[in-house]
């Protein structure tokens, strides 16, 4: 198999990694803007060669993934399309799937492309951060067009779940109406959020200084790069704008509910979220989904960590990583904790209150 990336850095760089890992044998060659990166690429073995220009290097490629922000993706497919061969298969990576699907259609490629989006990622970019395990479990949306042979898009779906991620085949339509309520407006919520704060600061800085984990939990994806965002707002703004009226409603309701001091909504707007947010399937997070991890309070005396690692051992419980954390989350330094699954740490909760440890679960 061989197979071909534009644009190689935080998604590029993981589908490579996961590719050469799954299927070592395959030939990885990947165009990109970043020259330095696809070269670090081919010294740590993930790709084989560098491709400088779109050329017949690609033609004889299984798959053509772009992964490049979402309109440079589109403006690639006019440059593949004299190139590619017929069972060729293009696929992309972008946010947004509306406009790609269009752009397919009237260069009449629907036949040869299948949109793809998984939904894993991070606010940092660039290659030197990508990571193979980054879509192991993680949802990846599959957008055929009407003219994708069937065989085609089951091929390319056991193509992804053979990757680790967990393919999920979806009209185009409903993909940028869904990414636009739990991707696109949490991101401009999270940075107009920090840009609130940025202008409502007092002049010495102290809301900066004293922001601490509810802060900072809400506003990650505020660090997300504003290339990539701007082209994902602009190739979604139906959507977008729709949801966004809705929500600058309920951020009025929620401002008259609160001018009116009622305290029962304002109970109902936190009682409600909490229990949909407890709700959220752990299934198809992405690798932190795995993180099997606990928090303790220290026993401040000598061999106090010996002592807790004893009473899990004897338990013939195993641990994957046990080590003290200074984390502004918690006033005192604590012990964390993690294990290889679910069961084991249950247990260890269990065994360890019994003890009288302090336990905090995530
Ligand atoms: N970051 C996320 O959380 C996330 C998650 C899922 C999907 N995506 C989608 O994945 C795509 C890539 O995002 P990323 O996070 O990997 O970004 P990134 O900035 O880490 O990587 C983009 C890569 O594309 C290259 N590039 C940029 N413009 C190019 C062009 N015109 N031609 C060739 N190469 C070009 C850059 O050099 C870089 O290597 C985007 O379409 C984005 O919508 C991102
Ligand atoms: O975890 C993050 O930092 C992300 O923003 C990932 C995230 C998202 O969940 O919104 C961002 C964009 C993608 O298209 C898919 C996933």
């Amino acid at each position: 198999m061989k197979i071909g990336f534009i644009g190689l850095g935080l998604i590029g760089g993981s589908i490579a990694r996961a590719v050469r890992y799954f299927y070592p044998d395959t030939e990885i060659i990947a165009h990109s803007r970043t020259r330095a990166s696809v070269e670090q690429a081919v010294a740590d073995g993930v790709i084989n060669r560098v491709i400088d220009q779109i050329d017949e290097d690609f033609s004889d490629c299984t798959y053509i993934f772009l992964c490049a922000p979402v309109s440079s993706n589109a403006k690639y497919l006019e440059q593949l399309k004299p190139l590619i061969g017929p069972d060729c298969i293009i696929t992309d990576v972008g946010s947004t799937k509306t406009d790609i699907h269009e752009k397919v259609t009237d260069l009449d490629m629907e036949a040869n492309f299948i949109g793809g989006h998984p939904m894993a990622g991070s606010e940092k970019t660039g290659y030197a951060n990508s990571k193979r395990i980054l879509i192991e479990n993680a949802y990846y949306m599959i957008t055929p067009t009407e003219k994708t042979p069937r065989e085609a898009v089951e091929t390319y779906r056991d193509f992804v779940a053979s990757l680790k991620a967990l393919p999920l085949v979806i009209d185009y339509h409903t993909h940028d109406y869904v990414t636009a309520g739990i991707s696109h407006l949490p991101h401009i919520i999270a940075s107009s959020l920090v840009n609130l704060v940025k202008d409502e600061d007092t002049k010495d800085g102290i809301m900066k200084l004293v922001a601490a984990g509810g802060f900072k939990d809400i506003t990650r994806i505020a660090s997300s790069s504003p290339e990539m965002w701007e082209q994902i707002c602009m190739t979604n703004r139906k959507n977008i704008s729709r949801i966004l009226t809705d929500y600058i409603a309920s951020l009025e309701k929620i401002k008259d509910q609160l001018d009116e001091a009622k305290s029962g909504a304002i109970y109902h707007l936190f009682e409600t979220s909490r229990d949909y947010r407890n709700s959220l399937p752990v299934k198809g997070n992405g690798p932190l989904a795995r993180i099997y991890e606990i928090y303790c309070d220290m026993v401040d005396e000598a061999g106090g960590i010996a002592t807790l690692a004893t009473i899990l051992a004897s338990n013939q419980i195993s641990l994957k990583n046990i080590g003290i954390v200074h984390s502004r989350e918690f006033i005192e330094a604590v012990l964390r904790i993690e294990f290889y699954d679910e069961e084991s740490m249950k247990s260890a909760i269990e065994i360890l209150r019994k003890h009288r440890y302090v336990i905090y679960e995530r």
